[in-house]
């Protein structure tokens, strides 16, 4: 795994080094990161989408979100990701350095991208809403390139690896077409099994949080081993190496 985590450090010097030639980078891939923090799916994107296309595509957005939040978590406990800005310190033979910035201190595990799978899980439920043709394709091609130009903002301020961007990509295409049919007929069928369900699925996934949290410290991983690093190895002020 170490050797993997190696060249994939090696692909974001490159980037930065390619991306920070050019000016005002640095402020763009913050502003990037900042825009596509998942908190914006219920700030920003669920009340545009239902104030646009209606409550049950508003509502669909929103359980999407959340879905995708949960798996998300659940992921990095069980994968236990590095992430490169705290990595590139430990890394005796690292011989690069790599740029920190105001936003590069995420505390969590870092696999998958938590920014790209579950911006894309939103926007791929957003899709779901348009009607097919030439608008869906044009609005197609915008999701895809604003989840990968997200993706390179996190390599640009060293919050992830390569392979946790592509992990990201991976597990939304997957968790979006697992749950976007089952979210849709949930969200057609009567106020009484609607609220049946969400209830069931709730106590479901608060359940399941818990029994992987703690059958998972039991067997010797610390889901928290990343907050410790986090706080001692984040400085914007320095490049890291
Ligand atoms: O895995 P990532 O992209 O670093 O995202 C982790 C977290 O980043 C935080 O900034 C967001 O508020 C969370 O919603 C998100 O889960």
């Amino acid at each position: 795994m170490e050797w993997l985590l190696y060249y994939d450090a090696l692909a974001i010097v490159y980037v930065q080094d390619a991306f920070y030639r050019l000016p005002y980078m640095e402020t763009l891939a913050v502003s990037v990161t900042k825009l596509g923090d998942p908190r914006y799916a219920y700030m920003v994107v669920f009340p545009v989408i239902f104030w646009c296309l209606g409550p049950v595509a508003g509502f669909h957005v929103i359980l999407a979100a959340s879905a995708a939040e949960w798996c998300n978590i659940v992921l990095k406990w069980l994968l236990l990701g590095n992430r490169p800005y705290w990595w590139a310190w430990h890394h005796t033979d690292w011989p690069h350095l790599l740029h920190q910035s105001p936003v590069t201190c995420e505390t969590g595990p870092g696999n998958p991208s938590g920014h790209v799978m579950i911006t894309l899980v939103v926007l791929l439920t957003c899709l779901d809403h348009v009607e097919r043709g030439g608008r869906r394709k044009r609005f197609q091609q915008v999701v895809w390139v604003a989840v990968c130009v997200i993706g390179v903002s996190r390599l640009l301020i060293s919050s992830h690896f390569l392979h946790q961007i592509l992990c990201g990509l991976l597990f939304g295409v997957l968790i979006h077409a697992a749950i976007s049919r089952h979210l849709s007929t949930l969200l057609h069928s009567s106020p009484n099994s609607k609220f049946c369900a969400m209830m069931g699925v709730a106590v479901v996934m608060l359940s399941l949080a818990l029994f992987l949290f703690h059958s998972w410290t039991r067997l010797g991983m610390d889901p928290g081993f990343s907050i410790p690093l986090a706080k001692s190895k984040f400085n914007p002020q320095v490049l890291c190496g």
